[in-house]
């Protein structure tokens, strides 16, 4: 996928138009810097001329002078130029990096399965890092330096024709040469960059799965991998520096050929009373002032490959669509919501189906318990129910309405689910029970907590509710952290909970403890429960039980017992965890 002209022309209007402001400043600071770099040289030319004339001194003071004020205004534009530089670079790559997030968030489950969150992290900041020169200086400095290029040769062609031309051919000859050794060393910078992606790939897995690695007895092959992913980086380092390195001799070589040119040239205009020691000088100078925007433009047309590069990976990403579309024709009310599978199907990948003709009714207020083998489908029914996923064919209705008709926001205010893989922040204990909503008052979350069980642990924090947690310091026990995220849901007051029961992982105590929370939970609403043990089953209104994607067994929990042919009835009779682990 090219970038186009048109993409880059979007990107800048999208981006740095709302900056216009700054951008202009920028521009004419830029313009400033390079007026006075073109007018410093003339004053020295005055100042050597008239050091070789009687009665000078004047001049040759004013002249000093006069340098000296010039070269600290053009420092002080330098600082300017860098802080506005960075701010427009800045403003652009966050305002970026928001847009990403939110529409790598927008993305179906299927997509943050397939992609490591090393590989986002990569995407919404390494790709858009890339870009903040682009943003800020790419077309501003091209231009700027150019401009001072031309601003040089016209000078010199105003002095001597002659000596304006042959600077003018020498820009042009170093400008392709010193480019052409630049794209030698690209594809170098590539392999280096996606060896350093690996290596950072393969720490970041290591580092999360530290106990399986420890209790695996893995540390030797860790250790062992990681000296070969860091000589692996080593390697295509030392050789992308290596020719990156080369670009320097390079340019000390092309420019040592220009100031042999500006003396042979010079010399010999001098001799025969052409021009004169200061224009001499003045030429010398120019060839000086040339290496900057020569070496500039080699280096901003790398990062502009750089940053194309990211432009198309950004694209990319920004292309992958969700095939869930926000309609606002329905909204759900307050009470306990009823759920309807009518004849529902579904597949992530086409060619697999996962969920097959799904019919049922799940009455408003009952409990639904969710039984199937691992892999049946329990999990992707309860993504299609908060529309984290898009069922491919059929209807499916929530509190009698399409779900479709219902905006995503207020079906996932409506509706709540609990994973068993509860995901605490590093932030305070109120946010992660509000989910950082501060409307909710401090003292409902208190007696929530206490309702749920989690009273005592409450009155041992020492900053109560403005206590800061983390998910690995929070001393809390997996129950424990189960009964927080039940008061997230207790606190939202849906109207269909969705809960991946606990399993056997609980020690007694806290066990009640989840059993009493639940229990309080499903009080006047709807609520589906993935089961993991008998003790619970019992306690549903229906059941449920998949079979790769079909229902097999649907009804009343006393019903289907009664029947010694049902499989729930067999599971019953070989005990569930058996049966369905
Ligand atoms: N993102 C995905 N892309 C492709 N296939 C998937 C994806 N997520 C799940 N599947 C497949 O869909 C099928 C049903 O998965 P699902 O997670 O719904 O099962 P489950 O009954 O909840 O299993 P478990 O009890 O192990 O959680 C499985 O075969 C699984 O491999």
């Amino acid at each position: 996928m090219k970038v186009s002209f048109d993409q880059y022309k979007e990107l800048y209007t999208q981006y740095i138009s709302p900056q216009r402001a700054k951008v202009i400043f920028l521009l004419i600071l830029l313009l400033s810097g390079i007026s006075l770099q073109l007018i410093s040289p003339q004053i020295l030319r005055h100042y050597i001329d008239a050091a070789g004339t009687s009665g000078g001194l004047e001049i040759l003071k004013v002249a000093a002078l006069l340098y000296i004020g010039l070269t600290i205004v053009n420092q002080i534009i330098q600082i300017f130029e860098t802080y506005i530089g960075e701010s427009v670079a800045w403003t652009a790559t966050n305002a970026l990096r928001q847009v990403l997030t939110l529409h790598c968030l927008k993305l179906d489950t299927s997509f943050h399965q397939q992609h490591s969150s090393g590989e986002m992290i990569e995407r919404i900041d390494g790709d858009v890092t890339n870009l903040a020169n682009f943003f800020s200086r790419f077309v501003i400095q091209v231009l700027g330096n150019i401009l001072l290029i031309f601003g040089v040769v016209f000078i010199l062609i105003i002095e001597n024709i002659w000596v304006g031309l042959c600077f003018a051919v020498f820009t042009v000859l170093a400008l392709f040469t010193l480019n052409r050794i630049r794209e030698y060393a690209t594809p170098f910078w590539v392999i280096a960059r996606q060896a350093s992606a690996k290596f950072f790939g393969f720490l970041g897995e290591r580092l999360t799965a530290v106990e399986e690695i420890r209790t695996n007895q893995a540390t030797s092959y860790v250790m062992r991998k990681l000296h070969e992913n860091m000589s692996n980086l080593l390697i295509k380092e030392r050789k992308a520096y290596v020719r990156a390195r080369a670009l320097w001799p390079a340019t000390i070589l092309v420019f040592a050929v220009g100031y042999a040119l500006v003396f042979i040239l010079g010399s010999y205009l001098m001799t025969n009373e052409l021009i004169s020691m200061g224009t001499l000088f003045l030429m010398f100078y120019y060839m000086d002032i040339l290496r900057a925007p020569l070496e500039n433009i080699t280096l901003q047309m790398e990062d502009f490959q750089k940053a194309s590069a990211s432009i198309q990976r950004i694209q990319e990403l920004m292309s992958m669509k969700t095939n869930i579309e926000e309609e606002n024709k329905a909204t759900l009310s307050e009470e306990a919501l009823a759920v309807e599978f009518n004849n529902v199907t579904f597949s992530y990948d086409k060619n697999s189906s996962i969920l097959n003709n799904l019919s049922f009714t799940l009455e408003a207020g009952k409990t639904l318990g969710l039984l199937g083998r691992t892999g049946s489908g329990k999990t992707t029914i309860t993504r299609l129910l908060l529309r984290l996923q898009e069922a491919g064919s059929g209807n499916l209705y929530i509190g009698g309405h399409d779900i479709r008709h219902i905006p995503l926001a207020d079906l996932r205010e409506h509706v709540s689910i609990v994973t068993q893989d509860v995901r605490l922040f590093s932030a305070t204990v109120r946010d992660n029970i509000t989910m950082f909503d501060s409307s909710a008052s401090d003292e409902n979350i208190v007696k929530t907590l206490e309702e749920i069980g989690l009273g005592d642990w409450f009155k041992g924090l020492p900053e109560g509710l403005y206590t800061e947690i983390s998910p690995t310091q929070n001393g809390l026990s997996a129950g424990q952290v189960q009964l927080l995220a039940f008061a997230r849901v207790f606190l939202k007051n849906p109207g269909l909970v969705i809960l991946d029961e606990a399993s056997s992982r609980l020690d007694p105590g806290t066990e009640k403890l989840v059993d009493k929370a639940m229990k309080k939970l499903f009080k006047g609403r709807t609520a589906i429960i993935i089961a993991h043990r008998l003790q619970t089953v019992q306690k549903v209104d229906e059941i449920m039980i998949l079979e790769d994607g079909n229902i097999v067994e649907y009804g009343k929990p006393e019903n289907l017992e009664q029947d010694q042919h049902s499989r729930f009835a067999q599971l019953k009779r070989a005990g569930l965890k058996e049966v369905i682990a």
